[in-house]
């Protein structure tokens, strides 16, 4: 059964939309048929269910507020350093070919009066990842979310994926990583972004 939702959406996640889902069903029934499987084999019964849960899971972002989540946990905070947040897993689908990219994102903020509880910048980067994306505009929707939410003195966003467009079909290349990174504010500024990757890419034992 779906809930209410909430000022940030996030009581949704884990609740399925049964109208939504009998007719995703449905569709995936189709799909099926015409990849040339029999929907009534046993292990197929009920997949087209079980497939449009996942679908509906792996695109629950379109039910959040990302800006809302920010605001749910604002403190005020005279902390006028940089706080990074780094290797925090993302999963995503390419919105070309409804495949998953997969990675990390590393996002750094520098407080302006007000400071943001920690588990809230991974919950944004879920609440856009879990969309039909492109990895760029998926950077920069998280960098304007923090900037406009916050109003820090500078966002840093890197994200690092893999494309399973470019790696099961298409060109084939299971190695390549893609690299895509967003700055605002103090971050523009050569020395303060070195320090930001420097810390980044610094692995902890
Ligand atoms: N810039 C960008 N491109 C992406 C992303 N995800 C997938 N793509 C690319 O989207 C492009 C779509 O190109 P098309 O030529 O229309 O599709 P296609 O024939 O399936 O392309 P190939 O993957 O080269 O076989 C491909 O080059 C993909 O690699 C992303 O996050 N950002
Ligand atoms: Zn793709």
């Amino acid at each position: 059964m779906m809930k209410e939702n909430n000022m940030d959406g996030y009581e949704k996640v884990e609740q399925y939309n049964e109208k939504k889902i009998e007719s995703l069903s449905k569709h995936y029934e189709n799909i099926i048929t015409e990849l040339g499987e029999d929907i009534n084999r046993e292990g197929l019964q009920k997949t087209p269910e079980r497939v449009a849960k996942a679908m509906q899971y792996l695109t629950h972002g379109y039910d959040l507020d990302p800006a809302e989540i920010l605001k749910g946990a604002m403190f005020a905070e005279n902390h006028d350093h940089m706080v990074i947040v780094k290797d925090i897993e993302l999963y995503s689908m390419c919105e070309h070919h409804m495949l998953p990219f997969f990675g990390k994102a590393h996002i750094a903020y520098i407080p302006n009066g007000h400071i943001v509880g920690l588990s809230k910048i991974p919950r944004v980067v879920d609440a856009f990842a879990r969309r039909l994306q492109v990895q760029e505009r998926l950077t920069d929707q998280i960098m304007n979310c923090i900037q406009e939410t916050l109003n820090p003195k500078g966002v840093a966003v890197v994200i690092e994926a893999k494309h399973m467009c470019m790696q099961m079909r298409g060109i084939q290349k299971q190695n390549s990583t893609t690299t895509t990174s967003s700055f605002t504010g103090a971050f523009e500024k050569d020395s303060t972004r070195k320090e930001f990757i420097a810390l980044i890419s610094h692995k902890m034992s």
